[in-house]
């Protein structure tokens, strides 16, 4: 069974907006990219494949599991226990510091105590901020801001990692070294990870891609 698959799924926003995915099946440990232009629906899948919100039809299938069928508590612990998420803008908490942001996303997790900080610290160093554990985000640059909020999605080692336009805030070379340290992280992870961007630069960088295409979005590549 595919890591992830999707089957004839299709999302409504209203009356206006209606999204047709492409069927797709990503294979455990894989990494794929998705590639689209802004409005082609990039997180909307992203946001169907962490179980953030349901299709309007067709079904959304991770490592085994109808996301449908899942219970609310179900479908709150798969979030929680089973997928990163990293977001185009970080989301990061400014009133804390690199290490307590990352045992935030920990304890959302349920690892908390010793544990929680020796995983925490542990992450942020094989993310290269070992220096860095008691900054504040204002005071990391945008590419460690960035290592951060990669730290706190991968620290409870999630079994799918999603990345949303992650070099959106780079220059190409400081995109390129992100582009490594996430494609790295989710291998040593063994985690299945999917890229969204609007760049073909980065699509290029990936064996598995899947293009979208503003509503109908139906090809893929
Ligand atoms: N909560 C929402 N309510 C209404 N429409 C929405 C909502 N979320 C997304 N849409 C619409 O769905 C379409 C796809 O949005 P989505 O954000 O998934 O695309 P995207 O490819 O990620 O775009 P971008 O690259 O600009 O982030 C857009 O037309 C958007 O306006």
């Amino acid at each position: 069974m595919a890591e992830v698959c999707l089957r004839g799924v299709i999302c409504r926003y209203g009356e206006d907006v209606t999204l047709c995915f492409p069927d797709l099946e990503i294979p455990s440990g894989e990494q794929a990219v998705l590639l689209g232009p802004s409005g082609s629906g990039k997180t909307t899948l992203l946001h169907l494949l962490a179980g953030l919100r349901g299709p309007s039809a067709g079904e959304v299938w991770v490592d085994g599991r109808n996301l449908a069928t899942l219970s609310e508590a179900q479908r709150d612990a798969y979030r929680r226990e089973r997928v990163g998420y990293l977001f185009q803008d970080f989301y990061l908490m400014e009133g804390y510091t690199a290490l307590e942001n990352v045992l935030l996303g920990l304890g959302i997790a349920g690892v908390r105590g010793a544990a929680a900080l020796r995983q925490a610290a542990e992450i942020l160093r094989a993310v290269g901020l070992g220096q860095r554990l008691s900054h504040p985000p204002k005071r990391l640059s945008t590419g460690e801001r960035q290592r951060v909020a990669l730290a706190r999605a991968v620290a409870h080692r999630p079994r799918l990692l999603l990345a949303d336009e992650p070099t959106a805030h780079l220059d190409r070379s400081r995109a390129a070294t992100a582009l490594d340290l996430l494609t790295q992280t989710a291998k040593t992870l063994g985690a299945t990870l999917v890229v969204a961007t609007h760049d073909p630069w980065v699509m290029e960088r990936f064996p598995r891609r899947l293009e979208l295409y503003p509503h109908p979005a139906t090809r893929t590549a």
